[in-house]
């Protein structure tokens, strides 16, 4: 069968793939969460001309002339402001965060005066400081987060400061990971002498909850026909299933089979990619398939190039993943008939410049080297090769 390239199967597997439906959350729970409306300020920020620092809220006209002495006739604090109107020759004790009385138009800082009982003395003043403006930060109606962004720290101080308890954003996608192979046993086991330890389900959760879904796992199920049929049976309720394991063509990769037995609708098989040339993706019912190689390398680097982009369509998340240039420091031979994702270790030289070289082994299998690495080099089928200070494109990994 012939190899489908990256960027069609890509395709294939974000056809049809939308938002999901939309939830309200406590604020207080919005963090890392996708917003799924645009959201205005229900309030001007901040709402009255407020004082930037602890001092005195004086008119610049009694100030022209310094020392000056000012009569003191009341005090605005947070919360509890000075109700009346500064007159010619007056002063009010303010502090940070107060509204600035009517007919003063400077504070001045504290440092810079002198309390004499019942009037202050101004020895130094900066005509028109320290009042920050109503609506300064932002006014009534303003659109200050669109629909698709993630929530963060700091998109959530400003979704609460523009005076939402609640935010609307799209439900958890749940994904199904199901790992398979008759020799694959849970880390903290006692593995006989023919097991290998599940790991690529550990790094597939992680992945799932850092974009902002729900992993959902099935645990392990055997190279046997009823076993894998009962597991995606108890997976097909998710919005994407993805299987680890038993992808390739030996006499135990029975994963797409089982599926198709199930009713899967095959989406692509067989992909032009380095690694994870064996990765399928279908339709299930309402669940999507994603079947991942069972090479840790090949699971991880699926799961950033497919699974990544479908949970993003699904939760809406308008973020990309875009590619970032750097400069090699180590030749790299020319491309073969698949797109390569090596696993490399970038630095950032004096000037800014971003560099980047290739580990030495790129086998699939090498988990030590992945979790060395920081970022992929992304190497377009039958590219040239490139020499040492040539440029290339990198996919930095997300954590
Ligand atoms: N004749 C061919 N053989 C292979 C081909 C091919 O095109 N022709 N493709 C190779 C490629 S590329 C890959 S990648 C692997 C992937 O094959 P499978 O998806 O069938 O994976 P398994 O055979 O089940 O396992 C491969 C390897 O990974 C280990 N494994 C599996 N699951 C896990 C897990 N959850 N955690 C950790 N390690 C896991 C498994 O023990 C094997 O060592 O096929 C090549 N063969
Ligand atoms: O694609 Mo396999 O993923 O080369 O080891």
């Amino acid at each position: 069968m012939a190899l489908i390239s990256v960027e069609d199967a890509l395709e294939r597997a974000l056809r049809g793939l939308t938002a999901l439906g939309v939830e309200r959350v406590p604020v207080a729970h919005g963090a890392g969460r996708v917003l799924a409306e645009d959201l205005s300020a229900t309030l001007t920020q901040p709402p009255f001309d407020s004082s930037a620092m602890d001092g005195y809220a004086v008119r610049v006209a009694d100030v022209r002339a310094l020392p000056a002495t000012l009569a003191l006739v009341g005090t605005s604090a947070a919360g509890a402001r000075f109700d009346g109107i500064l007159e010619p020759g007056q002063a009010v004790r303010i502090f940070t965060g107060a509204p600035v009385p009517d007919g003063a138009d400077t504070v001045v800082i504290q440092e810079d005066t002198e309390a004499l009982g019942d009037s202050v003395l101004i020895k130094e003043v900066e005509a028109g400081r320290h009042i920050r403006p109503r609506g300064q930060d932002f006014m009534e109606g303003d659109v200050l987060l669109t629909a698709g962004t993630r929530l963060g720290a700091r998109a959530l101080i400003l979704a609460a400061a523009m005076n939402h308890a609640e935010l609307p954003v799209r439900r958890k996608p749940r994904v199904a990971i199901l790992s398979t192979g008759d020799e694959i046993v849970p880390p903290g086991s006692m593995p006989g002498p023919d097991e290998i330890v599940a790991s690529v389900s550990y790094g597939i959760t992680a992945l799932v909850e850092s974009l902002g879904g729900v992993p959902v796992d099935l645990g392990i199920a055997p190279d046997e026909a009823r076993a894998l049929a009962d597991a995606i049976t108890r997976g097909a309720d998710a919005d994407i299933l993805v299987t680890i394991g038993g992808a390739s063509v030996g006499d135990r990769d029975l994963v797409a089979g089982a599926l198709a037995n199930v009713g899967m609708e095959l989406d692509f098989a067989k992909v032009a990619m380095r690694p994870g040339k064996p990765l399928f993706a279908g339709r299930l019912g309402q669940a999507r398939v994603l079947g991942l190689p069972g090479n840790p390398v090949s699971g991880m680097v699926c799961g950033l190039v497919f699974l990544r982009p479908m949970l993003r369509a699904l939760l809406g998340d308008s973020r990309k993943d875009s590619l970032q240039e750097a400069i090699l420091a180590a030749p790299l031979a020319k491309g073969g008939p698949r797109q390569a994702y090596h696993r490399a270790i970038s630095a950032f030289a004096g000037d800014g410049t971003r560099t980047v070289r290739p580990l030495p082994s790129q086998d699939s299998s090498l988990m030590g080297a992945l979790a060395r690495a920081d970022c992929l080099i992304v190497q377009p089928a039958s590219s040239p090769a490139v020499p040492e200070g040539g440029k290339v494109s990198i996919l930095p990994f997300p954590d």
